[in-house]
């Protein structure tokens, strides 16, 4: 078997798992989540429904439900020492780089930080997901020399993540559409930064390890990094002629555009951006102000007509959390947060069959 035969560059349609946990079927624009469509799952259940979906393979009951909200609020506080520890970074650290600081202090508070088993491994996902939303949160704040956020309890799970963000108890209308967010990012199947989760998970390192890993990946802008970027451009100009003249002088400059494209749904729509441009559309029309929807769909026109390529996700979601009043630099944080329940799906499938990944390469170096 000559190696150099099977190289295909970045992976493109290589089979890198069996998993029971996500699949896309992008012939039928289905996401499927454990035999369920999360498009369809987006009508009428909520993040904590697919969270429990993720770590458990099936939607909850109504006192499941209750439990695992109950759960995830058990465990808002942090160690007092990972909030001191992020009031030693740099000011102006990105919020994603104290995430991953954070991430790495608590490995130190888990006593059972050897056990991988499945049972120990969903304790873990279950703490860090009541964990995600204060330090997101207060890592944001603390770089920004900002006090410290307190989680406010008798909120729903969204509903506080959404306030400790703007300090505001927010609207039903603006805690179902943050719900859908977190919905929407809480799984895709095998994304760079899921695999690298599950790399680094087969060579028996643990969550903590795996999820900093998967943080660094999800930073980048070819992925999660990709929402900032997107909010950055649009904020370049204030009308929807000025938005057009920025694509094409982008496009003339052999720019990537940051929200288009994708490597599984490749000349088609992301389904989940359907989703976000319909809640865009509702919150223009809360404001009576419809210029980021519009500059939006200007530029979605031309990207069809002149590279024929499609919205992902993060195109229409970046203008919605802005609508939402959220920090720009908040946004990828806050994918990786909801992103969480998947990952630590995969890390546990990781775990309980794991054979360490380990691939080779087509040498182009000096003839020996
Ligand atoms: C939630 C998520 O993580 S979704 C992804 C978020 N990332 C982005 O929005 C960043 C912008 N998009 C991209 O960079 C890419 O489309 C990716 C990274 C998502 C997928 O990458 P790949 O599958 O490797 O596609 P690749 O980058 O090779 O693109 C194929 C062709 O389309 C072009 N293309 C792809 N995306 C874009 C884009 N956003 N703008 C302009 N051209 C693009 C490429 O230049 C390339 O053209 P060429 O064949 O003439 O060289
Ligand atoms: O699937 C991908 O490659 C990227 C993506 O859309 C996601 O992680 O949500």
């Amino acid at each position: 078997m000559k190696t150099e035969e099977k190289f295909i560059p970045g992976l493109d349609g290589v089979i890198a798992s069996e998993t029971a946990i996500s699949f896309l079927d992008v012939d039928k624009e289905k996401i499927i989540i454990n035999g369920h469509d999360l498009i369809e799952l987006s009508l009428k259940q909520d993040y904590i429904d697919i969270l429990h979906l993720l770590l458990e393979g099936g939607l909850p009951k109504r006192a499941e439900k209750t439990n695992t909200e109950k759960l995830l609020k058990d465990h808002y506080e942090v160690p007092q020492s990972v909030l001191e520890i992020l009031k030693l970074l740099p000011k102006g650290t990105h919020p994603m780089d104290g995430m991953r600081t954070a991430l790495s202090v608590l490995a130190g508070y888990d006593k059972n930080i050897e056990d991988r088993s499945a049972s120990t491994n969903k304790d873990r996902a279950y703490r860090l997901l009541g964990q995600l939303p204060t330090i997101t949160v207060n890592s944001y704040r603390i770089i920004n020399n900002q006090e410290v956020m307190q989680p406010a309890i008798e909120l729903s799970y969204s509903a506080n993540f959404l306030y400790m963000i703007t300090g505001k108890e927010p609207s039903d209308l603006e805690v179902e559409i943050f719900d859908r967010l977190l919905l929407l990012y809480s799984e895709h199947e095998m994304p760079n930064s899921t695999f690298t989760a599950r790399v680094i998970s087969s060579t028996n390192s643990d969550m903590y390890g795996a999820l900093t890993g998967a943080i660094s990946s999800l930073k980048g802008n070819l992925h999660g990094g990709a929402n900032e970027a997107v909010m950055y451009m649009l904020n370049e100009v204030e009308t929807v002629n000025e938005f057009e003249h920025l694509l094409y002088k982008k496009l003339e400059n052999k720019e990537k555009i940051m929200g288009f494209g994708h490597r599984v749904y490749m000349k088609k729509m992301d389904p989940r951006a359907l989703i976000t441009k319909e809640a865009l559309k509702k919150l223009c029309e809360k404001d009576n102000d419809y210029t980021l929807l519009e500059m939006c769909e200007a530029g979605e026109k031309i990207m069809k007509k002149e590279k024929g390529l499609y919205p992902n996700l993060d195109y229409y979601a970046a203008p919605v959390y802005w609508k939402l009043g959220i920090p720009i630099s908040l946004y990828t944080p806050i994918f990786f947060s909801a992103r969480t329940a998947g990952l630590a799906a995969h890390i546990v499938e990781q775990h309980s069959n794991n054979r360490i990944f380990r691939p080779r390469v087509k040498y182009i170096g000096k003839d020996y």
